[in-house]
């Protein structure tokens, strides 16, 4: 792996990477309520986990590669994790590499005492930032970007310990929902346009923060609310304080969040994830409906599409693939190869039901279309007699930058072929996308086009901050997307 550029690795730590956070104050075990909610988090990113604890003295910290459970189901590891206030994190990134000292949250001792940050999103000028601090003698552990947030704190002239924290973040350009554990407090913040998503809960007297309310759930917490866009939340032995230390924006949180990413049973910036993905599934059936005999949906993303596909549609849902759950998500598995094999090993046709049928397959989304050939392929090698494909998302033309695993735009289906030459690629019968107005109307919204609502980049290439990096490092791929919108 290179080191003087992180971001220009083989097959590595790539700016494509989804994650998950969780923070505890005031709570005996505090690790172990981490641990509970780091498992229910674990869908965002399976590569790596870690917890670092506070116990009023000494910061304490374990970071491993895989997943929570193996490692933090320990008594050995959670002896060592004492304290009434801990963060956590569960890391996915593009490589096979095990890159521990990537693996969050990353820790610093600072003039003020210890830093341990969770950062799920990703900064588009973090390679600019640790250019400047390379060149100033920061020495960075790591090749991650939010270690820069770290050296800016660290070098920052403000005054007190919070006023560092945020002048670092006024620095940093991209998504970033974060999790601090300090001396002075926990911090909770979430980006200006709070891309992220990022929620505050209670458990008796302790405060919590996760990037879902699933992992409040699994602790028998209470949801209070969201953070805010650009709110910084401290909470200590005084009490809880919100800052807004950001110039104000318009909010553009991501809507793949509401495709994709959460877990049907979260609410997601005050919406019911499984509610809105019933609501996709009915307005695409409204928008490109198909007389078959089954709605079939692809496990596990697309079954509430499905639901509501079905419902709309009056035609019936039936399980015609079944999923093992043996296997983890295949769309952020580190390797094509991987990738590959985990969708043979994950679904299997259920023949007997499909024999002889005319079928609407319904996923979330198409990315590299790995899933949909072999899943097509499957249904015909099990008798389907046609079979059709619905997407509960508009064509994936472009990357992120803000912390989900899409590729390079080479790599997209959709950013290389028109609907029909995919339909061909993908052997369907028909293929069919949701509209960007679609989607916006299954969230309850008119999308503004002069002023999008959401962070809907990767489908309409309106990205909402500058991509700095991208625009210093590899010019032509920058004018290109200009040109392609
Ligand atoms: O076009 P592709 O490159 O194959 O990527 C898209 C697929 O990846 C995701 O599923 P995945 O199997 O990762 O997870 P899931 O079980 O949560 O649906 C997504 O739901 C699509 O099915
Ligand atoms: N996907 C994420 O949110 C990961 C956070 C951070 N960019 C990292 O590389 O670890
Ligand atoms: S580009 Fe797509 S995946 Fe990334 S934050 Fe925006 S909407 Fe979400
Ligand atoms: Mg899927």
């Amino acid at each position: 792996m290179l080191t003087t550029n992180p971001f220009e690795t083989l097959d590595g730590d790539k700016l494509r990477e989804e994650c998950g956070i969780f923070g505890i104050w005031g709570a005996d075990n505090a690790a172990g309520f981490v641990a509970l909610g780091l498992h229910a988090l674990q869908h965002r990113g399976q590569e790596a986990a870690g917890i670092t604890s506070y116990d009023g003295a000494h910061f304490h910290s374990h970071r491993a590669m895989g997943h929570v459970a193996g490692n933090f189901d320990r008594d050995d590891v959670m002896r060592k994790l004492p304290g009434r206030a801990a963060i956590g994190h569960v890391r996915y990134s593009t490589t096979g590499e095990t890159a521990l000292r990537n693996v969050q949250p990353l820790y610093a001792e600072l003039n003020d005492g210890g830093f341990a940050v969770g950062h799920n999103g990703n900064l588009s000028n973090a390679m600019k930032l640790r250019r400047t601090l390379n060149r100033r003698g920061s020495i960075f552990q790591s090749t991650s970007d939010t270690e820069v947030i770290i050296h800016l704190v660290a070098t920052s002239q403000a005054a007190s310990p919070t006023d560092r924290l945020i002048d670092a973040l006024k620095q940093v350009e991209g998504a970033y929902s974060l999790v601090v554990l300090t001396e002075q407090g926990l911090i909770a913040c979430r980006d200006p346009l709070g891309i992220r998503p990022l929620v505050m809960g209670k458990l008796g007297e302790a405060t919590i923060f996760a990037s879902e309310t699933v992992a409040l759930d699994v602790i028998g917490a209470s949801f209070i609310r969201d953070l805010d866009p650009g709110e910084l939340v401290i909470v200590n032995g005084s009490g809880l304080r919100s800052f807004r230390p950001f110039e104000k924006a318009s909010a553009r949180p991501c809507i793949f969040e509401h495709v994709y990413f959460s877990r049907p049973d979260s609410i997601v910036d005050g919406t019911s994830v499984y509610e809105v993905r019933k609501n996709i599934g009915a307005e695409l059936s409204r928008e490109a409906p198909v007389q078959v005999d089954l709605v079939v949906p692809v496990p596990d993303s697309g079954v509430p599409a499905a639901i509501g596909y079905s419902q709309e549609s009056g035609i019936p849902f039936e399980l015609g693939i079944i999923r093992s759950h043996y296997v983890g998500r295949t769309f952020i598995q580190p390797s094509q190869e991987v990738r590959h094999l985990g969708v043979k090993l994950k679904h299997n046709a259920n023949s007997a039901l499909i024999r002889g049928k005319s079928i609407v397959l319904i996923d979330d989304s198409i990315v590299r279309g790995t899933t949909s050939v072999k899943i097509v392929q499957m249904m015909r090698d099990a008798g389907a007699r046609e079979v059709h494909m619905r997407i509960a998302s508009p064509p994936t033309k472009y990357s992120c930058f803000y912390g989900v695993d899409t590729p390079e735009r080479a790599k997209l289906l959709a950013a290389q072929m028109s609907i029909e030459a995919m339909r061909d690629y993908i052997n369907a019968d028909s293929l069919a996308f949701i509209s960007i107005d679609g989607l916006y109307r299954a969230l309850g919204q008119d999308r503004d086009p002069n002023a999008p609502q959401r962070c809907d980049a990767c489908f309409t290439g309106d990205y909402p901050t500058r991509l700095t990096d991208l625009a210093e490092s590899d010019p032509d791929a920058s004018l290109a997307l200009v040109a392609a919108r």
